[in-house]
């Protein structure tokens, strides 16, 4: 595995210490990166600063042409990149293959979105005046992004901010940063210029205060836990910096009496057991009326009996290893509260001992009571918790008594019910008959803890846009 270094000011860059990068599945060290401080941080704006006058002078269509250099290099090596992020992250091969066309297709969305950053007129007051609305550059942006989506999470920020004639330091999660410096070495590559794109990786805290307290950061674009976020918010006011929140979540999952229930099953084996669980919109609650319970856990059991759990690199392994140990000890601890609460385990729930690797089976839980740690505390694990619910009125209620709102789902075949309910959840993705509604050209974030802002289509490149306008007295 190739040693990595930093990428700063076009250069690639040591620190005076060093991370390891270990492999879920196997945890042995496949790795080590800088270990970047303040020092390294603050030399990451210099170039992001630096770089912005000429990044910003460029005509939608130049930055529209490199983006798409950066796109097909990036799909030219998806297979290599998709490695590199299931070595890292764990996740199975294909999925992490289908991960970097998702991350892609962030790149070729803005690519073309930054040349329709359309301006208004607006009818003056006066006859003397003409008004002019112009939308440009925020300046200087910093992301910081997570371990779970190391590609997407890195290009749904970094594609509009660049598109919007910005310029960007990037701090991907220590636990999977091999990826993020694969995208910027092929962005070098593909000829955006030195000092666009920034990223290094260290000492998280150090970094992110140094960040937030550089007044030419205008923007910070984060994602990851809510904690961190509520941290990185509060550190942003005092530069009054734009903030974009993509937060943590605990989807609702409500199955109607109404449903398709093969439909149900697999959308939400799609929701619940992609990355092993370790998306921010995975199905954390599911909801079932009680009609249709048993027929439903039936064919759920079923087909969670069926995942095959394992290396993600090997051929057909569908659920890879947690992030870590302590990925596991949550989703056990999880289990054994409910069970003492009185939950019944379908199926799964097997942890491997863990110097084995971070591995445990896809579980089923019925017999759930609100009360449950699982039903209030995001999983982030293949623990689906089933309980059962009599009118729409109190599934909505319940659906709701949440702080997060990013995503939920609904399964009805009824067109009344379905929108009913959709049109009363908090959340700001209603996957109806759908379990995997993230795509690139749809507004992605939520509402309450669950973040500020959105990302993907023209919602996600105006986060990195300031409107200005000029009066004109004649
Ligand atoms: N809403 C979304 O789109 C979305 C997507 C992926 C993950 N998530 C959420 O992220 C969480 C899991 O990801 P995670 O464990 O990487 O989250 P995390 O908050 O622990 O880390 C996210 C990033 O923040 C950095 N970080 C940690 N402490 C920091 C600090 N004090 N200052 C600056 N940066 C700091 C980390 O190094 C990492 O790069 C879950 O809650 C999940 O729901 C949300
Ligand atoms: O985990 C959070 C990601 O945003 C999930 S998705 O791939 O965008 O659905």
């Amino acid at each position: 595995m190739k040693a990595w270094n930093m990428y700063i000011d076009g250069q690639w860059v040591d620190a005076e210490e060093r991370i390891d990068v270990a492999n879920p599945a196997t945890l042995e060290v496949i790795a080590t990166v800088p270990k970047a401080k303040e020092k390294e941080a603050q030399a990451a704006v210099d170039a992001a600063s630096a770089a912005l006058p000429d990044w910003a002078a460029k005509t939608a269509a130049e930055r529209s042409a490199l983006l798409m250099n950066w796109f097909h290099l990036i799909d030219e090596q998806k297979e290599e990149i998709g490695r590199i992020m299931t070595t890292e992250q764990g996740k199975p091969l294909k999925e992490a293959i289908g991960e970097v066309g998702y991350a892609n297709s962030f790149i070729s969305w803005y690519a073309e979105e930054g040349k329709r950053i359309y301006g208004e007129t607006v009818p003056a007051s006066a006859p003397n005046k003409r008004i002019f609305v112009t939308k440009q550059p925020v300046g200087v942006v910093a992301a910081i992004t997570p371990w779970n989506f190391p590609a997407a999470m890195m290009t749904r920020k970094v594609g509009p901010a660049l598109a919007a004639g910005c310029t960007v330091v990037v701090k991907p999660s220590e636990l999977t940063p091999l990826t993020a410096y694969k995208l910027a070495e092929l962005a070098e590559e593909a000829g955006i210029p030195k000092g666009v794109i920034n990223v290094i990786t260290g000492d998280a805290a150090a970094i992110g205060e140094t960040w937030m307290t550089d007044s030419r950061v205008r923007k910070i674009s984060f994602t990851g836990s809510t904690n961190v976020g509520k941290l990185l918010m509060r550190q942003a006011a005092d530069t009054m910096k734009k903030v974009s929140l993509e937060l943590g979540g605990h989807a609702p999952f409500i199955v109607t009496e109404n449903a398709d229930l093969d439909k149900a099953v697999e959308g939400l084996m799609g929701s619940k057991y992609r990355n092993a669980g370790q998306t921010c919109v995975c199905a954390n609650r599911v909801y079932v009326h009680e009609s249709v319970e048993a027929e439903f856990v039936e064919k759920l059991k079923a087909s969670v009996g069926q995942l095959s759990v394992g290396n993600g690199l090997d051929e057909g392994v569908e659920i890879g290893p947690l992030i870590n140990e302590a990925a596991v000890d949550k989703v056990k601890k999880q289990l054994k509260d409910a069970i003492s609460k009185g939950a019944l385990l379908e199926t799964g729930g097997e942890a491997l001992s863990s110097e084995k690797g971070y591995f445990i089976t896809p579980a089923v839980l019925t017999n759930v009571s609100d009360d449950m740690e699982c039903m209030i505390e995001e999983t982030f694990g293949p623990l689906a918790p089933v309980t059962t619910y009599k009118t729409t009125e109190e599934v909505i209620k319940r659906a709701n008594n949440s702080p997060y709102g990013l995503a939920a789902y609904v399964f009805s075949q009824n067109i009344s019910e379905a929108i009913t309910i959709s049109e009363g959840l908090e959340y700001g993705i209603v996957g109806l008959n759908d379990g995997l509604p993230s795509v690139a050209q749809a507004p992605f974030g939520g509402m309450k803890e669950s973040g500020l802002g959105r990302e993907g289509g023209h919602w996600g490149i105006e986060e990195y846009l300031e409107v200005k306008y000029i009066s004109l007295g004649l």
